[in-house]
């Protein structure tokens, strides 16, 4: 099974930002790696990268043992040579073969014996719910269906690396969910390496062994999905992950909860004037009745119920805090109205803090 290194890889197509900058990634054997940002950040021309579909401009790709492209040692290997399983957005499907056709096309190049042949892409049909289409034409079918049949064709041939860009956009939401457990499914028993890119916190967190997070251009983080969200390395990626987002407090500014910020960091922080703001997540707040007596080991700020949305099964809770509005996840509203006055309290261990270049700072429990 194949590592892929990525080294000081560039990318430029042309113009005076770099569409990629100076990437350094590693994917091993067996990772389940989510390339995750906002839209334009790279992770397309990324994983086009590794395929082979785009040149680097700089740095070095390796794929296994073999260097597929270093501009330097005017090293190139053709996305046929790299021996990699491939699915993109806009799928690709043969539009003059049926599914059937499709799935069984990398099969034949693999010369299997029809019997052998027939089995598997009626195996892999079976799996991805499109048996009944398997003699449509791609131009017959709905977008999420060659969609499977694209991820059929794909996993018809047990590749041990897998580059997936966005395969599931066009899937309603069960059928996503039926499909990224499948991913999930395929990737343990196949012991595959794959390369997933998507801009869904959700699907990047549900199925990712490791995460890298990218913002323009530049890899932000890469660890595991806890990890990306338990510690995040700066203001970006804590606040791009979770929903509601991260409630941030100011510290530059003259408010209420910046005077509460700054009691809760005297001590646990060495230098207070350079701490640019501190973050909470919503579902680190409890929301309780004030009590003016509180333990040093919790950060609390006070505000007024401001409105209740029930999510499904919790409720988002916006508060005013100042001027500010701050969101909170609660299981369980009890007697809560809008207009209370409320206490939002988190335990210290919860509370994230970034200095003013944004970054983390670590914090004296
Ligand atoms: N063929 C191209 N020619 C010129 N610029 C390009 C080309 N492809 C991508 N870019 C630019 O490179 C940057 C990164 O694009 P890329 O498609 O890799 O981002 P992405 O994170 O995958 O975005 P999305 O989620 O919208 O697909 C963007 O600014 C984009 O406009």
């Amino acid at each position: 099974m194949p590592t892929i290194r990525l080294k000081n890889v560039v990318k430029n197509y042309g113009g005076d930002t770099n569409a990629v900058e100076n990437l350094d990634l590693t994917i091993n054997d067996g990772d389940f790696m989510c390339l995750l940002g906002p839209s334009g950040c790279g992770k397309t021309t990324t994983v086009r990268m590794i395929a082979g579909l785009e040149n680097i401009t700089a740095g070095s790709i390796q794929i296994g043992d073999r260097m597929v492209d270093e501009p330097n040692a005017q090293t190139y290997v053709t996305p046929e040579q790299r021996d990699v399983g491939m699915v993109f957005q806009n799928y690709a499907l043969w539009p003059h073969l049926s599914v059937a056709d499709n799935v069984d096309y990398g099969l034949k190049l693999r010369k299997m014996s029809k019997t052998d042949r027939d089995a598997r892409v009626g195996e892999i049909t079976g799996k991805l719910s499109i048996a009944k289409y398997r003699d449509r034409y791609p131009s017959q079918l709905s977008g999420g269906q060659q969609q499977r049949v694209a991820l059929a064709r794909m996993l018809a041939v047990n590749p041990k690396l897998m580059l997936l860009d966005e395969p599931l956009s066009n899937l309603d939401s069960r059928l996503r969910l039926e499909m990224r457990a499948e991913l999930k499914r395929i990737h343990a028993e196949f012991d595959a390496t794959v390369v997933f890119v998507t801009h869904d916190q959700w699907e990047a967190m549900t199925l990712a062994t490791h995460v890298a997070v990218m913002f323009e251009g530049v890899l932000q983080q890469v660890g595991s999905p806890m990890d990306i969200y338990d510690r995040p390395v700066n203001r970006f990626v804590a606040s791009f992950l979770g929903v509601p987002p991260m409630n941030f407090v100011e510290m530059g500014e003259k408010s209420p909860q910046a005077a509460s910020a700054a009691e809760f960091l005297a001590g646990r922080v060495e230098d207070i004037e350079g701490i640019g703001s501190i973050g909470i997540r919503p579902e680190a707040l409890t929301v309780e009745r004030p009590n003016p007596v509180r333990s040093s080991g919790q950060f609390v700020l006070a505000g007024r119920v401001e409105s209740l949305m029930p999510t499904g099964g919790s409720w988002t809770v916006e508060t005013a805090v100042g001027s500010q509005r701050v969101y909170a996840t609660a299981l369980q509203l009890g007697d809560l109205q809008p207009g209370d006055r409320i206490e939002l309290v988190a335990p210290a261990a919860s509370v994230h803090v970034f200095d003013l270049n944004d970054q983390r700072v670590r914090v004296r429990q």
